[in-house]
């Protein structure tokens, strides 16, 4: 890929020549400017300053190892073993699934009914259901400076790698990671939120590579309809759910429906939130008798 003086800058260009080549990297230049960073230990906004400087061979050979990684199909987020997500930095582990951007939806749909009801100020409690590498629930807390929260994953591994996120994200006292089934050793919450597995087992197969090879089967298998998952908490909700609390799940794009009606034979009233690109992405759960303060009976929105 490059000769013994070769620069930063063209190791970079060749790199995501070699990416763009392969045409199924949607993005080889911002891809390639993060795995060059990422080999080199530089934030990847700093890469620009340093653009003309030499590289030593042990260098070249770090970020040859990780465009051969990507080359194979590797995603970046699992070659840098971190992901960002609502403007934090998450760690990753085998165990926990890559943070998405559009997760990022439930956490607004959350914070949209935090503003609309009570205000950020105040000493919530969340619980964060399958709560992966924490991102959810420390995006909440970030954005919260009175809540506290409860992550909880069925995997040991993925709580114990959340904890540290919130450790080193400077959450460490105001959340708990444990290991556990669903709701069932969280006490009851003002806001629930859950990103659980919901991908129907026979599509497992048919994923992305990227996917299919590169996250755990425990973060996506939902059952033979996708809905086990959300079959688990609905049915424990009353129980978890404190009054005038709210539920957010994220879904996938054809779940809206299917959802709404579990929540509803349940006795909630159920809003539907889309993502950016119009798709269904989140459900939005509460007790049928509550509506927040000037709303209209018959919508939130
Ligand atoms: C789709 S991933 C979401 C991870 C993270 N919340 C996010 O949005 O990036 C679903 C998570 O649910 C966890 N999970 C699977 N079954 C579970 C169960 N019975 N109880 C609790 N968590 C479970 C998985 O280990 C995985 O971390």
């Amino acid at each position: 890929m490059t000769g013994p003086a070769a620069t930063l800058g063209a190791v970079r260009r060749a790199a995501a020549r070699r990416l763009a080549e392969l045409g199924t990297d949607a993005t080889p230049a911002l891809d390639a400017r993060l795995l060059v960073a990422g080999a080199l230990g530089v934030a990847p906004d700093r890469l620009v300053l340093i653009d003309d400087r030499a590289l030593s061979d042990a260098e070249i050979g770090a970020i040859e190892a990780a465009i051969e990684r990507r080359l194979a199909g590797e995603p970046v987020a699992r070659i840098l073993g971190e992901k960002e997500f609502w403007g934090l930095t998450f760690q990753l582990a085998d165990a926990t699934l890559v943070p998405r951007p559009d997760t990022e939806t439930l956490v607004e749909a959350a914070l949209a009914w935090i503003d609309r009801t009570q205000g950020r100020d105040r000493p919530f409690r969340i619980v964060d259901i399958g709560t992966g590498t924490g991102a959810i629930l420390i995006a909440l807390l970030s954005e919260l400076p009175q809540a506290i929260g409860l992550g909880v994953d069925l995997s040991e591994a993925a709580a114990r790698t959340a904890r540290a996120n919130a450790e080193r994200l400077g959450f460490g006292d105001r959340s708990l990671f444990i290991r556990g089934s669903w709701g069932e050793s969280s006490a009851p919450a003002d806001v629930i939120v859950s990103n659980p597995p919901y991908i129907r087992s026979e599509v497992i197969q048919t994923l992305d590579r990227e996917v299919r090879y590169h996250d755990p089967l425990l973060a996506l298998d939902g059952g033979d309809d996708g809905l086990d998952a959300y079959r688990a908490i609905v049915a424990d909700l009353d129980r978890m759910m404190r009054p005038g609390g709210a539920t957010f799940f994220e879904i996938g794009f054809d779940q809206a429906q299917s959802l709404s009606a579990l929540a509803e034979q349940a006795g909630f009233a159920a809003v539907v939130h889309a993502d950016l690109a119009g798709h269904d992405r989140v459900v939005e759960i509460h007790r049928s008798n509550w509506l927040p303060t000037g709303s209209k009976p018959g919508g939130f929105e």
